[in-house]
């Protein structure tokens, strides 16, 4: 069986040269030629699966994407074909409930207490949202739901309106990209909505780009209005409008998603969905393939409140204004886009950091995000 990966994927060698004859490809180059004699396709989001990448794919029995987003797949051309097709759903959630975490304590780092007042609204309470959701009530902030196609389908959580939400103090986006029918998300924020939006009102989009008027947004922000947005994800990407990044507090190259463990529990997803459909047994498993913990001193803890403690340790993981400001600095084209997303640092999630903390006991609410500690 010949397998073709991504070559954006990790460990991807070490999973899928169990399943069969691998080799990697760069999405940049990509030709229907390379897809003759092909079994297996895996791609990321960065590898758009059309008709016509596939017009010489006559052997191509699956296609899979190592990704929570599948939006850049044509499903009902793969129905079609009747080429069955898989995702990675929830391999990258915790990533981007942390990416969003970094967001809320950069954002109210000059008055933490204040955030613990704030509503956060969700839209989108799926493997992100449903994250998100859990660590923001762990450390005490209220947060509001909304999911029309959850609530239809008999979720018994409390659901509101996009209305509702768009009064809450924080809206943060965990939809996918639909562009058409009852649930579509296209533009979602589109100029009315984001015109409505108050100075004081975050707005964090760490899903797709389209889901916010991107045009909109930049007329808007040039006719004077304030908004406080902190985009990682834009429409047209890598081609993104680069206008509008100045005017973003935090902008980055759609990395929300980007922990080492959420790029590689999307490998190990797509291994172990080939373990099953070609009925072979899977020898391997996850943490084999991951680095040890990173440690990190945090001796100065002591005597902070819980809020302090947490915005700390969060930074100290992963500070969100680092990622900003080297995209602001130097992605100025669809190639640096590209470039940048492909170089990434990847960064670990909190579950894989243990925080020396010192000689005193720290607050529980560390232990709930994840985070590991030993004293000195
Ligand atoms: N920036 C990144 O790196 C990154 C990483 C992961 C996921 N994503 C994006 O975020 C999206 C969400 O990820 P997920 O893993 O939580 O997916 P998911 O499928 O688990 O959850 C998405 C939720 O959105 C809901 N939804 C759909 N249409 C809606 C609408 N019109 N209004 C409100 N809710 C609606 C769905 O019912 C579902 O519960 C993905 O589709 C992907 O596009 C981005
Ligand atoms: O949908 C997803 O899972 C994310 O957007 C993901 O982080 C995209 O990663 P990429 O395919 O660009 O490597």
């Amino acid at each position: 069986m010949k397998i073709l990966y991504e070559d954006s994927m990790p460990y991807a060698e070490h999973f899928f040269s169990k399943v069969g004859e691998c080799q990697a490809y760069s999405s940049q180059t990509l030709t229907p030629e390379a897809l003759q004699d092909v079994d297996v396709l895996l791609v990321r989001s960065t590898t758009k699966v059309t008709e016509k990448l596939l017009s010489k794919a006559h052997k191509l029995k699956y296609v899979a994407t190592a990704t929570a987003g599948s939006d850049h797949l044509d499903k009902p051309m793969l129905a079609r074909k009747s080429i069955p097709w898989g995702s990675a759903a929830g391999c990258n959630a915790i990533a981007v409930a942390e990416y969003v975490l970094s967001c809320l304590m950069t954002e109210y780092a000059s008055d933490l207490p204040s955030l613990l007042t704030k509503t956060v609204g969700i839209v989108g309470a799926g493997h992100v949202g449903s994250q998100l959701d859990k660590r923001l009530k762990l450390l005490g902030i209220n947060t509001k739901l909304c999911d029309p196609p959850l609530h239809a389908s008999g979720d018994h959580r409390e659901f509101v309106s996009i209305d509702e939400i768009c009064e809450c103090d924080i809206i943060s986006l965990h939809v996918p990209f639909v562009a058409t029918g009852e649930y579509s998300t296209k533009h979602m924020f589109d100029s009315k909505r984001l015109t409505q939006l108050k100075e004081s009102q975050l707005l964090i989009n760490a899903c797709r780009g389209e889901v916010i008027d991107n045009q909109a947004a930049k007329t808007l922000f040039e006719s004077g209005k304030a908004m406080r947005l902190n985009m990682d994800v834009w429409e047209n990407e890598p081609t993104i409008d680069f206008e509008l990044v100045p005017h973003c507090r935090i902008g980055t190259a759609h990395i929300a998603g980007h922990s080492l463990e959420g790029k590689a529990r999307g490998t190990y997803f797509l291994y172990q969905q080939l373990c099953e459909r070609f009925q072979l047994p899977q020898k391997l498993s996850f943490e084999s393939c991951l680095p040890n913990a990173d440690v990190i001193e945090m001796s100065q803890l002591e005597g902070k409140s819980e809020i302090e403690q947490v915005s700390a340790a969060i930074l100290a993981t992963y500070n969100v204004m680092d990622d900003s400001q080297g995209f602001k600095k130097q992605v100025k084209s669809a190639a640096d886009f590209v470039y940048s997303r492909k170089h990434y640092a990847i960064r670990r999630e909190f579950a894989s950091v243990t925080l020396k903390t010192g000689n005193f006991p720290v607050s529980e609410a560390l232990y709930g995000l994840g985070f590991n500690t030993i004293h000195k």
